[in-house]
């Protein structure tokens, strides 16, 4: 699959080419400066980089001459304003492939790129269905140096049989990142089973994960298939697994040893090949040392850990999912708003995202559906968002203790109705509980 860099500081339309880049089987990043395209270049190879010949900090050219220089082989594709096309040719005489003139039509861009590939229409179209899974949901990848690790560390433990952990607060992306290492796996045609083990009442739990046999207990008006045995060939991923009671932590344990499953009332154990993806936004070592949760069981969930980052930790991010988010949000209300004022896209950098990608998903798409213009103003967000700003320079400390103070301010103001500050925080109420905790503040 050919791998292409695009490089523009116009965050929208690189997410938009891409995405319709992806959709035709090829591999694709994104870099929205200079800078950010040279670092890019020297972690990955390319075959090929599309980039505006207008970057913010150096010009399409510079980056021509680095490429010619490093890398030979890659070939460059340059897209360019009218008033530019003279120090386009001069760039085709420095090595450039062609030249493609803005605006860019994206039917354009794809023939000169089979052209610079030298590829024929039909093998790309059939690369598509390999690329179509993890696609499917469109995981963002992000281009921090947080996300480019932890999207190494998926792809790297992918295609193994490890069971992985997966830690991070809530609305972090962690059951996204889930389904990543899922379709990265040769069992990617297969099921991908999310359980919530919060969700799941003490007395069903060995039922609901080992199935059952019809009158085993009253209400087994049939036979039920355990979450493994639905999952066989496939992948489980155990979310919030911090929750699950102590004593389906030892049937879990013994299941994960022996392969098999035993169903409540059958006397058959039913062997089952799953692979186990866990996730918890708590602390599973402190659960460890306090005697909540298995030592035994944690090491076997932990074979490999993946830290799911919050998205204060990851700025150079926030734009590339706001506009992830708009373009979801614009498809799902029909509307065609365009992007974020500067005012907006300023708050969206220094607001701390207490609910990370869920609470920011939720804030553009009401943004969306409020906007009456082309662009999404200030008016169109809540305010809490402008009030209680992180500074960049905040340490954790800092950052922890003006959560807290965010906290406080939200229970105060609904009159401690926990429901009512989770909405007005727009974190859910599962993680305003474990602030709440975290925080020492229960007695609220
Ligand atoms: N990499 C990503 N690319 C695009 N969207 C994402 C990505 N990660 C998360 N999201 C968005 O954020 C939402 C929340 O993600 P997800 O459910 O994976 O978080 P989580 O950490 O598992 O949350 P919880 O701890 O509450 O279970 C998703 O529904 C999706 O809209």
């Amino acid at each position: 699959m050919a791998k292409i860099l695009i490089v523009d500081d116009d965050t929208t339309f690189c997410i938009m080419l891409r995405k319709w880049l992806e959709k035709r089987g090829f591999e694709v990043d994104a870099a929205f400066s200079y800078k950010e395209a040279v670092k890019q270049l020297d972690k990955a190879g390319f075959d090929l980089v599309l980039t505006d010949l207008r970057l913010p900090d150096k010009d399409g050219i510079d980056l021509l001459r680095v490429i010619k220089e490093k890398m030979p082989k890659t070939q460059v594709l340059l897209m360019t304003g009218y008033a530019d096309i003279q120090t386009a040719v001069t760039a085709i005489k420095l090595g450039a492939f062609d030249y493609v003139a803005k605006p860019v039509i994206p039917d354009e861009i794809l023939k000169k790129l089979q052209e610079a590939l030298k590829l024929e229409a039909e093998p790309v179209a059939k690369s598509v269905p390999a690329k179509a899974k993890p696609t499917s949901f469109s995981y963002i990848k992000g281009v921090s140096e947080g996300a480019d690790r932890q999207y190494e560390y998926i792809h790297l433990v992918g295609p193994t049989m490890m069971t992985v952990l997966i830690n991070g607060e809530s609305g972090t992306g962690k059951e996204y990142i889930a389904r990543l290492i899922h379709s990265m796996s040769n069992r990617k045609d297969g099921p991908f089973v999310a359980v919530d083990c919060g969700a799941i009442p003490k007395d069903l739990a060995a039922s609901e994960f080992f199935g059952h046999i019809k009158g085993s207990f009253t209400g087994a008006v049939t036979d039920k298939q355990g979450y493994f045995v639905t999952a066989s060939g496939g992948t489980i991923f155990l979310d919030e697994i911090g929750n699950l009671p102590y004593d389906v932590q030892v049937q879990l344990l013994r299941a994960l040893e022996e392969r098999k499953v035993h169903p409540v009332g059958g006397n058959v154990d039913i062997p089952f090949d799953v692979r186990i993806i866990s996730a918890t936004n708590e602390n599973l070592k402190e659960a460890v040392a306090s005697g909540r949760f298995r030592e035994d069981l944690y090491h076997r969930l932990n074979e490999f850990s993946i830290q799911a980052l919050p998205l204060r930790e990851r700025k150079e991010d926030i734009l590339i999912f706001a506009n992830h988010f708009l373009d979801k949000a614009n498809e799902e209300l029909g509307k065609q708003v365009a992007g974020f004022d500067e005012e907006v896209m300023r708050i969206f950098r220094t607001y701390s995202w207490p609910g990370n990608l869920r609470e920011m998903r939720n804030i553009v798409k009401r943004a969306t559906l409020l906007c009456m213009g082309s662009l999404i103003s200030k008016a169109c967000l809540p305010p809490e968002l402008e009030q209680k700003p992180v500074e960049a320079e905040k340490t954790s400390t800092t950052r922890r203790e003006m959560e807290i103070e965010l906290i406080k301010d939200a229970m105060r103001k609904c009159r401690n109705n926990k429901s009512e500050a989770a909405r007005m925080l727009q974190i859910d109420r599962k993680t305003l509980y474990n602030k709440l905790k975290s925080f020492g503040l229960e007695d609220l």
